[in-house]
């Protein structure tokens, strides 16, 4: 049974009555999706830190890390970003054979100070520096080569490199800081010694000043492992996305409603050129990118002829498995506008059945529950585009935002502007005026009538012009402008 009057609803009512459904709908199931389709959804659960940032001691610069006071420190090896700490990674600590060059290599130890396979030094409980080997001529293979070779082997029990008092690394900014290690020196601030290998250049001792700790990022300094770094209910930027991949995250838990697009009509064309007769479909293509900006994902697409069976047979098969349904053209009194007779025969529930704008007027607004359990809600959108997407503004990003918790980003933008010239309001109806905004002035940009996208494609807003405005100041509606 179909409750729904005559009388559209007045525009603002209409807006409030689509938040209103949409949080008496909240919260929506979290789901997880993978970090690069998050951005524009609402957190549902705390973002906490899987590792800390940085995850272990790191250089903050490069030059060296050193031990003691100084001002005068002897090199003992070379530590490089991705090599574990107290051990070789993947790229691990061989000369690379540049002018400074360091004048020991690896820091792994392999326990007693030995020499590992490659031949390289390690430095190693009471050994003195002067026992230490001399640096091997550098590593010949090719960077690309070295990257197609084995995987290195990861994880193995090496006993961490201890630097003494007087002791140094050269080291990469980002490179695991070996402990004792109290500052890293950078290299603008370093004197080296250096003795000649042949073609090598050796670096054997650094002098210079440094504080104690200085570029020295400690383990867990910005995160502590386990922290909670946001909430629930926070939206998903693209900071947030690199946020939650630095901290070991591959999917995020989001409360994100879930959309099907029903676009009618036997004349439309989903791509390409339209041919004679037909008329290219301007509504789908702009779903997508406008219910991300209001938290929401379009999860299905499809295109229907029109028809009374065609229409409810979609309305049911799209509704199953997704929060709203939004369905394109077909909401007004044309021989071909089956959507409010095939909610009737489903058993819908309008809540807004037309809105007194323009554009926009014949949107509505149904879900098939009850009034305690709303269920998939039915959003009609305007066969012309730019009554869609005035409808959109109206019901459909009011209603998702409430659905997913997402905060409206009209909130932070001036909610008013002077209106600059002349607009004539509509005797019953609000307009929605496309405008440009500048300086607190907002100029129509002309080009908004229902079937034209093209003065929405030029404006930053909808002017609210109510009937029997008389100017200057008008309400704005900000439009959608995609990327979540
Ligand atoms: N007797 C009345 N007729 C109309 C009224 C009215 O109050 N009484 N309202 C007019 C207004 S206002 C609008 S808006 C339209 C809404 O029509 P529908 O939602 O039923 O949409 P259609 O009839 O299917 O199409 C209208 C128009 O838009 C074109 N269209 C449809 N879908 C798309 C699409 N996806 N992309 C681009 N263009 C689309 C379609 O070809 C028509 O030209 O009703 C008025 N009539
Ligand atoms: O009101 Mo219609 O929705 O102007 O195009």
């Amino acid at each position: 049974m179909v409750r729904c009057g005559n009388a559209v609803t007045p525009w603002a009512e209409a807006r409030e009555a689509a938040r209103e459904l949409g949080d008496r709908l909240w919260p929506v199931a979290g789901r997880p999706v993978p970090l690069d389709r998050a951005v524009g959804a609402v957190l549902a659960q705390d973002l906490t830190a899987l590792v800390g940032v940085p995850p272990f001691d790191a250089a903050a610069m490069d030059g060296y890390a050193v031990a003691g006071p100084g001002p005068e420190w002897t090199v003992v090896g070379r530590v490089l970003a991705g090599e574990e700490p107290g051990g070789p990674g993947p790229r691990g600590g061989g000369p690379s054979g540049d002018a400074v060059g360091a004048g020991a290599a690896s820091l792994r130890r392999t326990g007693g100070g030995a020499l590992d396979g490659s031949g390289r030094l390690h430095g190693a409980t009471g050994e003195s520096p002067a026992d230490r080997a001399p640096a091997p001529a550098p590593d010949p293979a090719p960077a690309s080569a070295a990257a197609a070779g084995p995987a290195p082997e990861r994880g193995f029990p090496a006993e961490p490199l201890a630097l003494r008092p007087g002791e140094a690394v050269e080291i990469a900014t980002g490179a695991p800081v070996p402990p004792g290690a109290d500052s890293v020196l950078p290299y603008e601030l370093a004197t080296l010694d250096t003795t000649a290998h042949g073609s090598v250049t050796k670096v054997t001792r650094v002098t210079g000043e440094i504080a104690p700790g200085r570029h020295v990022r400690r383990a867990g300094e910005d995160t502590a492992p386990g922290a909670t770094v946001l909430p629930a209910g926070s939206t998903v930027t693209p900071a947030v996305v690199g946020l939650a991949a630095g901290l070991g995250h591959d999917t995020l838990t989001v409360r994100r409603p879930r959309v099907a697009a029903l676009v009618t009509g036997d004349e439309i064309a989903a791509a390409g050129r339209p041919g004679a007769g037909q008329v290219r479909d301007a509504i789908g293509p702009v779903l997508p990118s406008l219910t991300a900006s209001a938290g929401a994902e379009v999860t299905a697409l499809r295109y229907i002829g029109d028809g009374f069976d065609t229409m409810v047979e979609a309305l049911n098969a799209a509704a199953a498995p997704v929060d709203v349904v939004v369905v394109c053209g077909a909401s007004s009194k044309g021989p071909a506008d089956h959507l409010r007779a095939a909610l009737t025969r489903i058993g819908a529930t309008v809540v807004v059945d037309g809105v007194s704008c323009r554009p926009g007027h014949p949107q509505l607004l149904a879900h098939l529950g009850t009034p305690e359990d709303p269920g998939t809600v039915v959003v009609g959108l305007p066969g012309n585009p730019n009554a869609a997407l005035a409808a959109a503004v109206t019901l459909l990003a009011p209603l998702l935002r409430a659905m997913a918790g997402a905060p409206d980003p009209g909130a932070a933008l001036p909610p008013t502007a002077r209106v600059k010239g002349a607009i004539r309001p509509h005797a019953h109806d609000t307009r929605l005026v496309a405008v440009r905004v500048t300086g607190g002035q907002a100029e129509p940009v002309g080009h908004d009538r229902p079937g034209s996208l093209r003065g929405a494609a030029l404006a930053d807003a909808y002017a609210v012009i109510p009937p029997g405005w008389s100017g200057p100041y008008a309400a704005l509606v900000w439009l959608p402008r995609g990327g979540g």
